[in-house]
């Protein structure tokens, strides 16, 4: 099966600075992959790398096969639907119009959207639960309920692949799950391909195939998420001591990541 999105030998970086080098991944069509690592350590830079907003310093980039570079803007948008980190402000459109605008790398320009795209933006508002929030204007939503629109809007994109920067953020505890659910259903279900990051590391545990580490200008994986989620790898990210264990849950057993905050930091923070 052919990677939906794939990276070889990447470097990535902003101008002539290189923020890391030597990136490979491939993300398959149902799966989930987990990017972790620091504040700063280029998730982002990463993530519209990929995505082809920001050109790579070296290597390839490739959509189900084909070079991003030999790609349209519009034919990018039809198959990856970016995510990007929640911000404050924007216009006072109604919950329903942000979502609506995922569909319009579907539309020929200039074009209002049809019945079938109305349907995908209905849709996608229901499947995260906020059809409530409809006619509501996104500026007085709150931080968590506006992620969830930005979510929906990429749903409606209905692009094989979905990459989201930091997609539980800002939501509470209910919320969180809610996505991470979703997100996992995403994949199970519909087999859509999702990249995320978190600074989660159980996030990885709950919902990927796959987790990667993005720290010290390089990538560590991706590899199944018990490999890549150790003490040692969260240690020299994040300079955290951390505790892995597995407790029962409804699903079965699962891992799960416990910081040690009682005197337990590592001697020597990262970078
Ligand atoms: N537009 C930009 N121009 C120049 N440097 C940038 C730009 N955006 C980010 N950087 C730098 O690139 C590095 C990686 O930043 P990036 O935002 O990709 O990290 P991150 O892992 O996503 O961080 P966080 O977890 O805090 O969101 C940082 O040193 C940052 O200062």
């Amino acid at each position: 099966m052919t990677a939906l999105l794939e990276a070889r030998d990447l470097a990535i970086g902003h101008g002539r600075r290189v923020v890391a080098e030597g990136i490979s991944l491939a993300l398959k069509a149902g799966r989930v992959l987990c990017l972790l690592g620091p504040n700063g350590g280029g998730k982002t830079t990463l993530l519209r790398t990929l995505l082809g907003l920001i050109p790579p310093l070296s290597g390839t980039v490739r959509l189900s096969g084909e070079d991003l570079r030999g790609l349209p803007r519009r034919e990018v948008a039809l198959r990856l639907a970016y995510v990007p980190q929640a911000a404050p402000g924007g216009f006072a459109f109604p919950a329903r119009e942000v979502v609506a605008m995922g569909r319009a790398a579907r539309l020929p320009l200039l074009a209002a959207p049809g019945r079938r795209d109305r349907e995908a933006a209905e849709a996608a508002l229901a499947r995260l639960g906020i059809a409530h929030l409809a006619d509501r204007p996104v500026t007085e939503l709150s931080g968590g309920e506006r992620q969830l629109v930005l979510i929906a809007r990429a749903l409606a994109q209905e692009a094989a692949c979905l990459v989201l920067d930091e997609p539980t953020a800002s939501l509470d505890f209910g919320n969180q799950a809610l996505v991470l659910r979703q997100i996992r259903a995403l994949a199970a279900r519909d087999g859509l391909g999702v990249l995320m990051t978190t600074h989660h590391p159980d996030h990885a545990f709950l919902v990927a195939d796959a987790a990667a580490v993005l720290h010290r200008g390089g990538l560590d994986g991706p590899a199944p998420p018990e490999a890549i989620v150790t003490p040692a790898r969260l240690r020299a990210a994040y300079g955290v001591e951390t505790v892995i264990g597995t407790v029962e849950t409804p699903e079965g057993p699962r891992r799960v990541c416990a910081p040690v905050v009682a005197g337990g930091m590592a001697a020597t923070p990262p970078r």
